[in-house]
């Protein structure tokens, strides 16, 4: 797993007090382009105008656009103290407020807010119900599979256990487990390519190893338990009140939550442009020294095959389209939440969710922070690591 760090935040575009699908870039990388909404299914037609698409805000958004130069121009010094109610518009099933209450400077990159993953061009993602076989879900199963004394064939991943417990949280052994394997991964933990994709055209050739990650399944569409079956955690969507908040240590916009988080709670989900890694590579060079980046790489099972095709090699790319989970901080070793790969509509690992969850209880008002998995010794890389301010011990930024 991989994250790329960019510039300081002050490169960041300013922020004008509206949020949430009202962008004035210009969307033309997506025209004649499909979008598809994996977990809802819905498609988009291609020549529809992707600022129509999201969220239905943006006609509205429009008008709300300032007029004079653009906001990418103006001033940032506005509102102080800022609070806006819900960023996300009604996009998420609660409301993700922001707050400012350290200075005026409430400019924040521009992007459209989305709470589910698109395709982007040729990135390949199939959701076939064909492709499911009977062993990938539990057809026979009703009401919630949790509540059954044999765990059902969705537990199968997680070796015959649920991941989850029947209040919601994960399993605290699996949870335990999975830390202790980010935290101090063994080399038997690594996967190194044989051919990698992500260095596939660049002069160094060497794969420099994935981790193999364990995955959550959860029941879906073909299984016959009911939509509140225990075992659909992340599909439900975000539970938290979240809320974005202007960092003391000056790393910028964090997220926190506004009550305590048990261990084990899920908090949100890694959402953006389903991108291949070619694709990536592009727009990396596009954006080199330029703006903040946030993609992260789907390789968790990238050693079930010998050489994965280029448009098999996938990415979440939060830049342009994204949900909360852009702003989160990265905390290197000990943080707070940790990101997991959850099968919900397809068997086939090349795509996955990012789910984050706590890795310990977290009180109100603690800033949820995660390791990017940064390697801020990397001069190889076309996008610069940011200065590391996350205050632990562990910190592997040698000059922060
Ligand atoms: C995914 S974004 C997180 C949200 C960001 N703070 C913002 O305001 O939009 C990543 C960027 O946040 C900043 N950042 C994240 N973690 C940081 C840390 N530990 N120290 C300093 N800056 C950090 C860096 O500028 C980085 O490129």
């Amino acid at each position: 797993m991989e994250i790329n760090g960019g510039d300081d935040f002050s490169s960041g575009s300013n922020f004008d007090g509206d949020f949430g699908g009202c962008n004035n870039y210009n969307p033309l990388p997506y025209s004649g382009k499909q979008l598809i909404f994996p977990n809802s299914g819905k498609s988009v037609h291609p020549n529809q105008n992707i600022s129509k698409i999201i969220n239905g805000l943006s006609e509205k958004c429009l008008e709300e656009q300032p007029k004079g130069p653009s906001s990418s121009t103006m001033a940032t010094q506005n509102n102080y103290p800022l609070h806006i109610g819900d960023i996300t518009k009604g996009a998420e099933s609660v409301q993700i407020s922001l707050a400012n209450d350290l200075d005026g400077f409430n400019e924040l990159p521009k992007f459209f807010y989305i709470a589910e993953n698109i395709v982007y061009k040729d990135a390949h993602v199939n959701f076939s119900l064909a492709r499911i076989s009977d062993d990938n879900c539990c057809s026979q199963c009703f009401g919630d599979c949790l509540a059954s004394d044999l765990p059902c064939a969705c537990a199968c991943e997680t070796r015959g256990v649920f991941a989850y417990t029947r209040e919601g949280l994960l399993n605290e052994k699996f949870l335990d487990e999975y830390i202790e394997m980010i935290w101090e991964p063994k080399r038997k933990d690594y996967y190194y390519c044989e051919e990698c994709p992500l260095e596939r055209g660049k002069r160094r050739k060497k794969c420099e190893g994935h981790l193999c990650r364990k995955f959550i399944k959860e029941c879906w569409s073909k299984c016959g338990c009911s939509k509140k079956c225990g075992n659909r955690i992340v599909q439900r969507g975000i539970r938290a009140n979240l809320q974005v908040f202007k960092t003391y240590e000056r790393k910028g916009w964090g997220v926190r939550s506004l009550h305590a988080l048990k261990k084990g709670s899920f908090v949100c989900e890694y959402v953006g442009e389903i991108v291949t890694n070619l694709e990536l590579h592009e727009r990396n060079q596009r954006r080199a020294g330029k703006e903040h980046t946030y993609p992260v790489l789907l390789d968790a099972d990238w050693n079930s095959e010998r050489i994965l095709k280029d448009e098999e090699a996938l990415c979440l790319d939060a830049t342009e389209f994204g949900n909360v989970a852009r702003f989160i901080n990265h905390r290197c070793h000990d943080s707070n939440l940790i990101e997991i790969p959850v099968e919900i509509e397809t068997p086939d690992h090349h795509y996955y969710h990012l789910a984050f969850f706590t890795t310990r209880n977290v009180e109100a008002m603690e800033e949820l922070t995660w390791d990017y998995g940064i390697r801020f010794d990397d001069k190889t890389h076309p996008v610069k690591a940011f200065k590391c301010k996350c205050g632990s011990p562990y910190c592997r930024d040698r000059k922060a």
